[in-house]
C-alpha cells in the first residue's frame, strides 16, 4: 500500500493456533498500522478454515486498538451497486461451522452484541469515505453465511426479505470475537455483485467478484489511508465502551475458573482477569 512505512511481516504466536499468515507491521504517518490477510497470501483459506480466533487474538497480542474488516460482499440492494462500499452497522450470523469465542467451559462470559460495530470507527470511515470522494453508504446488515458455495436464490431472496443489505462469509465471528477481546470493529463492506437475486445481473461467481475487487483495490486503499490519519490520537477510552466489554460479561465465580483456561486468555482478557 502506498505511503505505508517501516514494514516488516512478523509471526505472532498465539495459544488458540495458527493465524491466517504472518502480520504486517508498518507506519502511515502518524498511525502505526497492522494488516492481516485473513485468508492468508494467496488466499490458501476458506472461510471456513480461519482460525478467527488466532488471528483476533494475534492482532490484540500485536498492540491492536481498533479493527477495520475490509470485505467482498454480495449485494441485496437495488441502490448497492457493485464498487459501493458499505460501512455496515449490524450483522445477522448464520454460520454453524466455527469457534465463535475465547470463552467457554472454565471461564464464561456473555458480551453484548447489541451494537456490534464501533461508532467512532464508522464516524472515522465515513468522513474519509466523503472526502475520498468514494461512493458509500452508512448503515446496513451484513449476513454471514458460512460458504463457501454461494447462496441459492430461494436464500437470496429470503435474507433480502429479511431486511439485508449485504452478504459475505467472514465477518462473522470476527465481530463476536473483537469484542470479546475489547477491540473496537467497523467493516467496510465493497459491493462485487448482486449474489443472485436480481433479473438483470448474472449469478454471481468468482470471475466477477475477483474483476470488482481489483476494480476497486486502489479506492480501498485510498479509504484506509484517509482513515489512518483519523485513528492516530487514541482517546483514553471507547466511548462506546468497545474497549470495557468484559467489565459487565464474565460470570464464572474465581473460584471456579479454570487455570488451564484463563492462561489461554492472557491477551484478550488479561486486563480484566489479572
Ligand atoms: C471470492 S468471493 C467469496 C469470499 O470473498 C469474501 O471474502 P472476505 O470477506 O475475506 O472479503 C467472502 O466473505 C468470501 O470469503
Ligand atoms: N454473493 C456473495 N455471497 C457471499 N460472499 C460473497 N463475497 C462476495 N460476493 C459474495
Amino acid at each position: 500500500m502506498a505511503g505505508l512505512t517501516d514494514t516488516e511481516w512478523r509471526r505472532i504466536e498465539s495459544p488458540f493456533g495458527q493465524p491466517s499468515d504472518e502480520l504486517l507491521f508498518g507506519r502511515l504517518g502518524e498511525t502505526q498500522l497492522v494488516f492481516l490477510p485473513r485468508h492468508g497470501r494467496g488466499h490458501r483459506l476458506g472461510p471456513s478454515g480461519i482460525n478467527y480466533r488466532a488471528n483476533i487474538d494475534a492482532l490484540k497480542r500485536a498492540g491492536c486498538t481498533d479493527i477495520i474488516s475490509v470485505s467482498a460482499c454480495g449485494s441485496f440492494r437495488e441502490e448497492l451497486p457493485p464498487g459501493c462500499f458499505v460501512i455496515v452497522d449490524q450483522f445477522i450470523d448464520r454460520t454453524f461451522a466455527r469457534e465463535k469465542s475465547f470463552f467457554g467451559n472454565g471461564m464464561v462470559a456473555h458480551v453484548s452484541m447489541a451494537d456490534p460495530v464501533c461508532p467512532r470507527l464508522g464516524d472515522a470511515l465515513e468522513a474519509a469515505a466523503t472526502e475520498s470522494d468514494i461512493f458509500h453508504v452508512r448503515g446496513g446488515t451484513y449476513l454471514t453465511m458460512e460458504g463457501p458455495q454461494f447462496s441459492t436464490r430461494a436464500e437470496s431472496f429470503l435474507y433480502r426479505d429479511w431486511g439485508c443489505s449485504v452478504i459475505g462469509m467472514t465477518n462473522m465471528p470476527e465481530a463476536k470475537l473483537a469484542r470479546e477481546a475489547e477491540i473496537c470493529y467497523a467493516t467496510v463492506a465493497m459491493v462485487t455483485d448482486f449474489d443472485c437475486w436480481h433479473d438483470d445481473h448474472a449469478h454471481v461467481d468468482v470471475e466477477a467478484v475477483l474483476k470488482v475487487l481489483h476494480d476497486n483495490a486502489e479506492k480501498a486503499q485510498k479509504l484506509v489511508a484517509a482513515t489512518a490519519p483519523k485513528l492516530a490520537g487514541r482517546r483514553a477510552v471507547c466511548a462506546a465502551g468497545c474497549d470495557r466489554a468484559l467489565e459487565v460479561a464474565m460470570i464464572t465465580a474465581p473460584e471456579s475458573r479454570e487455570p488451564d483456561v484463563i492462561a489461554n486468555l492472557d491477551a484478550v482478557a488479561g486486563r480484566v482477569l489479572r
